[in-house]
């Protein structure tokens, strides 16, 4: 292929004007594969399939298999005949006289290929658990369709290759005899990883990515930091660079964002007041307002909850304004769907998946804003300016065997299923609206998420119940000695740590002394960097480091880390 890049931008602009086409996703999914993006191949060949099952099952799909006419005598023939034979039988189904349905010929032609392209994906992103599925669907399929059809064995032999691997990763998880026969069937696939990983990269089209330390950026940001946090200031920083290979190297810096005293700060003064409408709460029939999760005021206040009056029977805002401004920001397009959209992602089970959960309903909410504000969901305040905690992606050598760059949470139903059906709750057709809603889009939305939402735990069992990105709060960076505390009510507020909560730095010498640092005095002098705490400052350097590094993408160094590791 000449140019991936440009093939890639060629394909993209074909499925613009032909959505409902999956031969045009199976190529682009080829062309993400030989990207580096297989999560995003994956994404393509689950489109090609969805769309070709209406070919076999018309009645059980909502969206059906078409493509543009092409000027073959051939095609305009069809054409012709499915106009005919819809006027006869009285529909008018498709009136779109641009485009012929998907035949049974297209589909064998292509449904073992489309097959191979999902599991081979699903697989080099260590989706294990949904690459089995669709492993064992698969070759069940292929194996019912007549040999002689095209590309049947080569896909059913790619097929059974990637079922021996998901099979030996069975064999290390279930810690079962490695040379012993694994039947398919006899596989568990709640044994599998069903989260694998994909790049976390600022993507080479992504053209909604603000250069964040131009002046003009920073003036737009302060500007809004002017109500939020009056004593404020957001500048360019220089701070060490923690992913992966800098990490060894102290002396390299990641040029960032972080927010500065503009004057001096007492103690104890709160400095930042920030309210969001992007939050999610995996809480079902919650007494939390569904705009900013502040709790509701009791039924006999002064001023009572107030319910949405379009019939969404769980939406319940604590107060007009509230609802107001979520009508305007992001209830708008989901008024009156609550039926459909509520069973998404909540209710969890397993503990362990709530916080993934938590992710997927504030890319929910996002969705939601973005289609009532009619507003690319990159282009949201609330989500251009924050940081993603990208990767620097090298497009031109592509490490085949998974690298340092996947390093975002990737799986088959958080980056593909459930956002699809996000968007047909939504009641929008997720063909055609590729050009807001692509995968890719939703990858980024997740790294920026992931890289800054702020999380509350559940009184009830201490797991992950409540999620939000404030986008000027979190452009605070991280310290083990914070100069603030934040508390998250209804709004969030950063406050200047007074003398008694300021940290005290320790560390045992080699004969076994403790030494201790003074605490340095509270408040905060004009000029200083307000420093937040991404862990719990009373944890030794170990653990905190530990905590943090998730949040940080590394290991945290900052002086009283380095100290009190005796890195100094
Ligand atoms: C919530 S953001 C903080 C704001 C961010 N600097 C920005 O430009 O928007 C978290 C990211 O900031 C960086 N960061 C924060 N504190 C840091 C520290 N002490 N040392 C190195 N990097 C830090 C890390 O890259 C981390 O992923």
């Amino acid at each position: 292929m000449a140019n991936p890049l440009q093939a890639r931008a060629e394909k993209t602009a074909q499925l613009y004007e032909d959505p409902h086409n999956p031969h045009l996703y199976l190529e682009r999914a080829c062309i993400h594969e030989q990207l580096g993006f297989p999560d995003l191949a994956a994404a393509d060949a689950y489109r090609a399939l969805s769309l070709l099952e209406s070919v076999v099952d018309p009645d059980g799909c909502e969206f059906h298999a078409k493509r543009k006419i092409d000027t073959t005598l051939e095609d305009i023939v069809t054409r012709d005949e499915v106009k005919k034979t819809s006027e006869e039988s009285g529909e008018d189904e498709d009136e779109d006289s641009s485009t012929v349905p998907v035949t049974q010929e297209e589909y064998n032609d292509i449904i073992g290929e489309v097959y191979a392209v999902l599991v081979c994906s699903l697989v080099r992103c260590g989706c294990y658990r949904d690459a089995y599925e669709f492993g064992v669907r698969g070759i069940g399929l292929l194996g019912d369709l007549d040999a002689d059809v095209v590309n049947v064995s080569t896909a059913s032999t790619v097929l059974q290759d990637q079922m021996d691997h998901v099979k030996k990763v069975f064999q290390t998880r279930a810690k079962t005899n490695k040379d012993a026969e694994v039947d398919l069937d006899s596989i568990d696939p709640a044994v599998l990883p069903a989260q694998g990983f994909a790049r976390r990269v600022l993507y080479p089209w992504n053209a909604h990515e603000p250069d964040r330390c131009a002046p003009k950026e920073l003036e737009f940001l302060n500007n809004r930091l002017a109500d939020v946090a009056p004593k404020c200031e957001v500048r360019a920083v220089a701070l060490p660079a923690l992913h992966g290979a800098s990490a060894d190297d102290d002396t390299e810096v990641s040029v960032q964002l972080g927010l500065f005293a503009k004057e001096d700060i007492a103690a104890d003064e709160i400095i930042l007041r920030e309210s969001s409408l992007l939050t999610a709460t995996n809480r079902l029939h919650d007494d939390l307002c569904d705009a900013c999760n502040a709790p509701l005021p009791d039924l006999g206040a002064a001023e009572p909850p107030v319910a949405c009056e379009e019939g969404c029977a769980d939406t319940i805002f604590c107060s007009q304004a509230c609802h107001d401004t979520a009508q305007k920001v992001y209830h708008g397009a989901i008024c009156g769907l609550e039926d459909g959209l509520e069973s998404i992602g909540k209710d969890i089970p397993d503990p362990k998946d709530k916080a993934d959960c938590l992710y997927l309903l504030l890319l929910g909410r996002a969705l939601a804003m973005s289609a009532t504000q009619d507003v690319h969901a990159l282009d949201l305040p609330e989500v251009k300016y924050i940081w993603g905690d990208f990767h620097d992606l090298d497009i031109e050598h592509i490490d085949q065997s998974g690298s340092e760059e996947a390093s975002l949470p990737f799986s088959f139903q958080l980056n593909i299923l459930q956002p699809m059906r996000f968007l047909e709750e939504m009641e929008i057709d997720p063909y055609e609206s590729l050009s807001r809603y692509d995968t890719w889009v939703l990858n980024t939305l997740y790294a920026k998420f992931r890289g800054t939402a702020s999380g509350r735990l559940s009184t009830w069992d201490g797991g992950p119940e409540l999620c939000a990105v404030h986008p000027l709060w979190c452009l605070a960076n991280h310290s083990c000695d914070p100069n603030v505390r934040w508390e998250w009510g209804g709004e969030i507020t950063f406050r200047a740590r007074n003398d008694e909560e300021t940290a005290v730095w320790t560390r045992t010498r080699a004969d076994g002394c403790v030494e201790m640092k003074d605490a340095k005095a509270g408040g905060i002098a004009k000029d200083a960097e307000i420093l937040n705490h991404y862990c719990d400052i009373g944890l030794p350097v170990e653990k905190r480091r530990e905590w943090a590094s998730g949040a940080l993408g590394g290991n945290c160094r900052c002086n009283r880390c380095v100290w009190e590791a005796h890195e100094i």
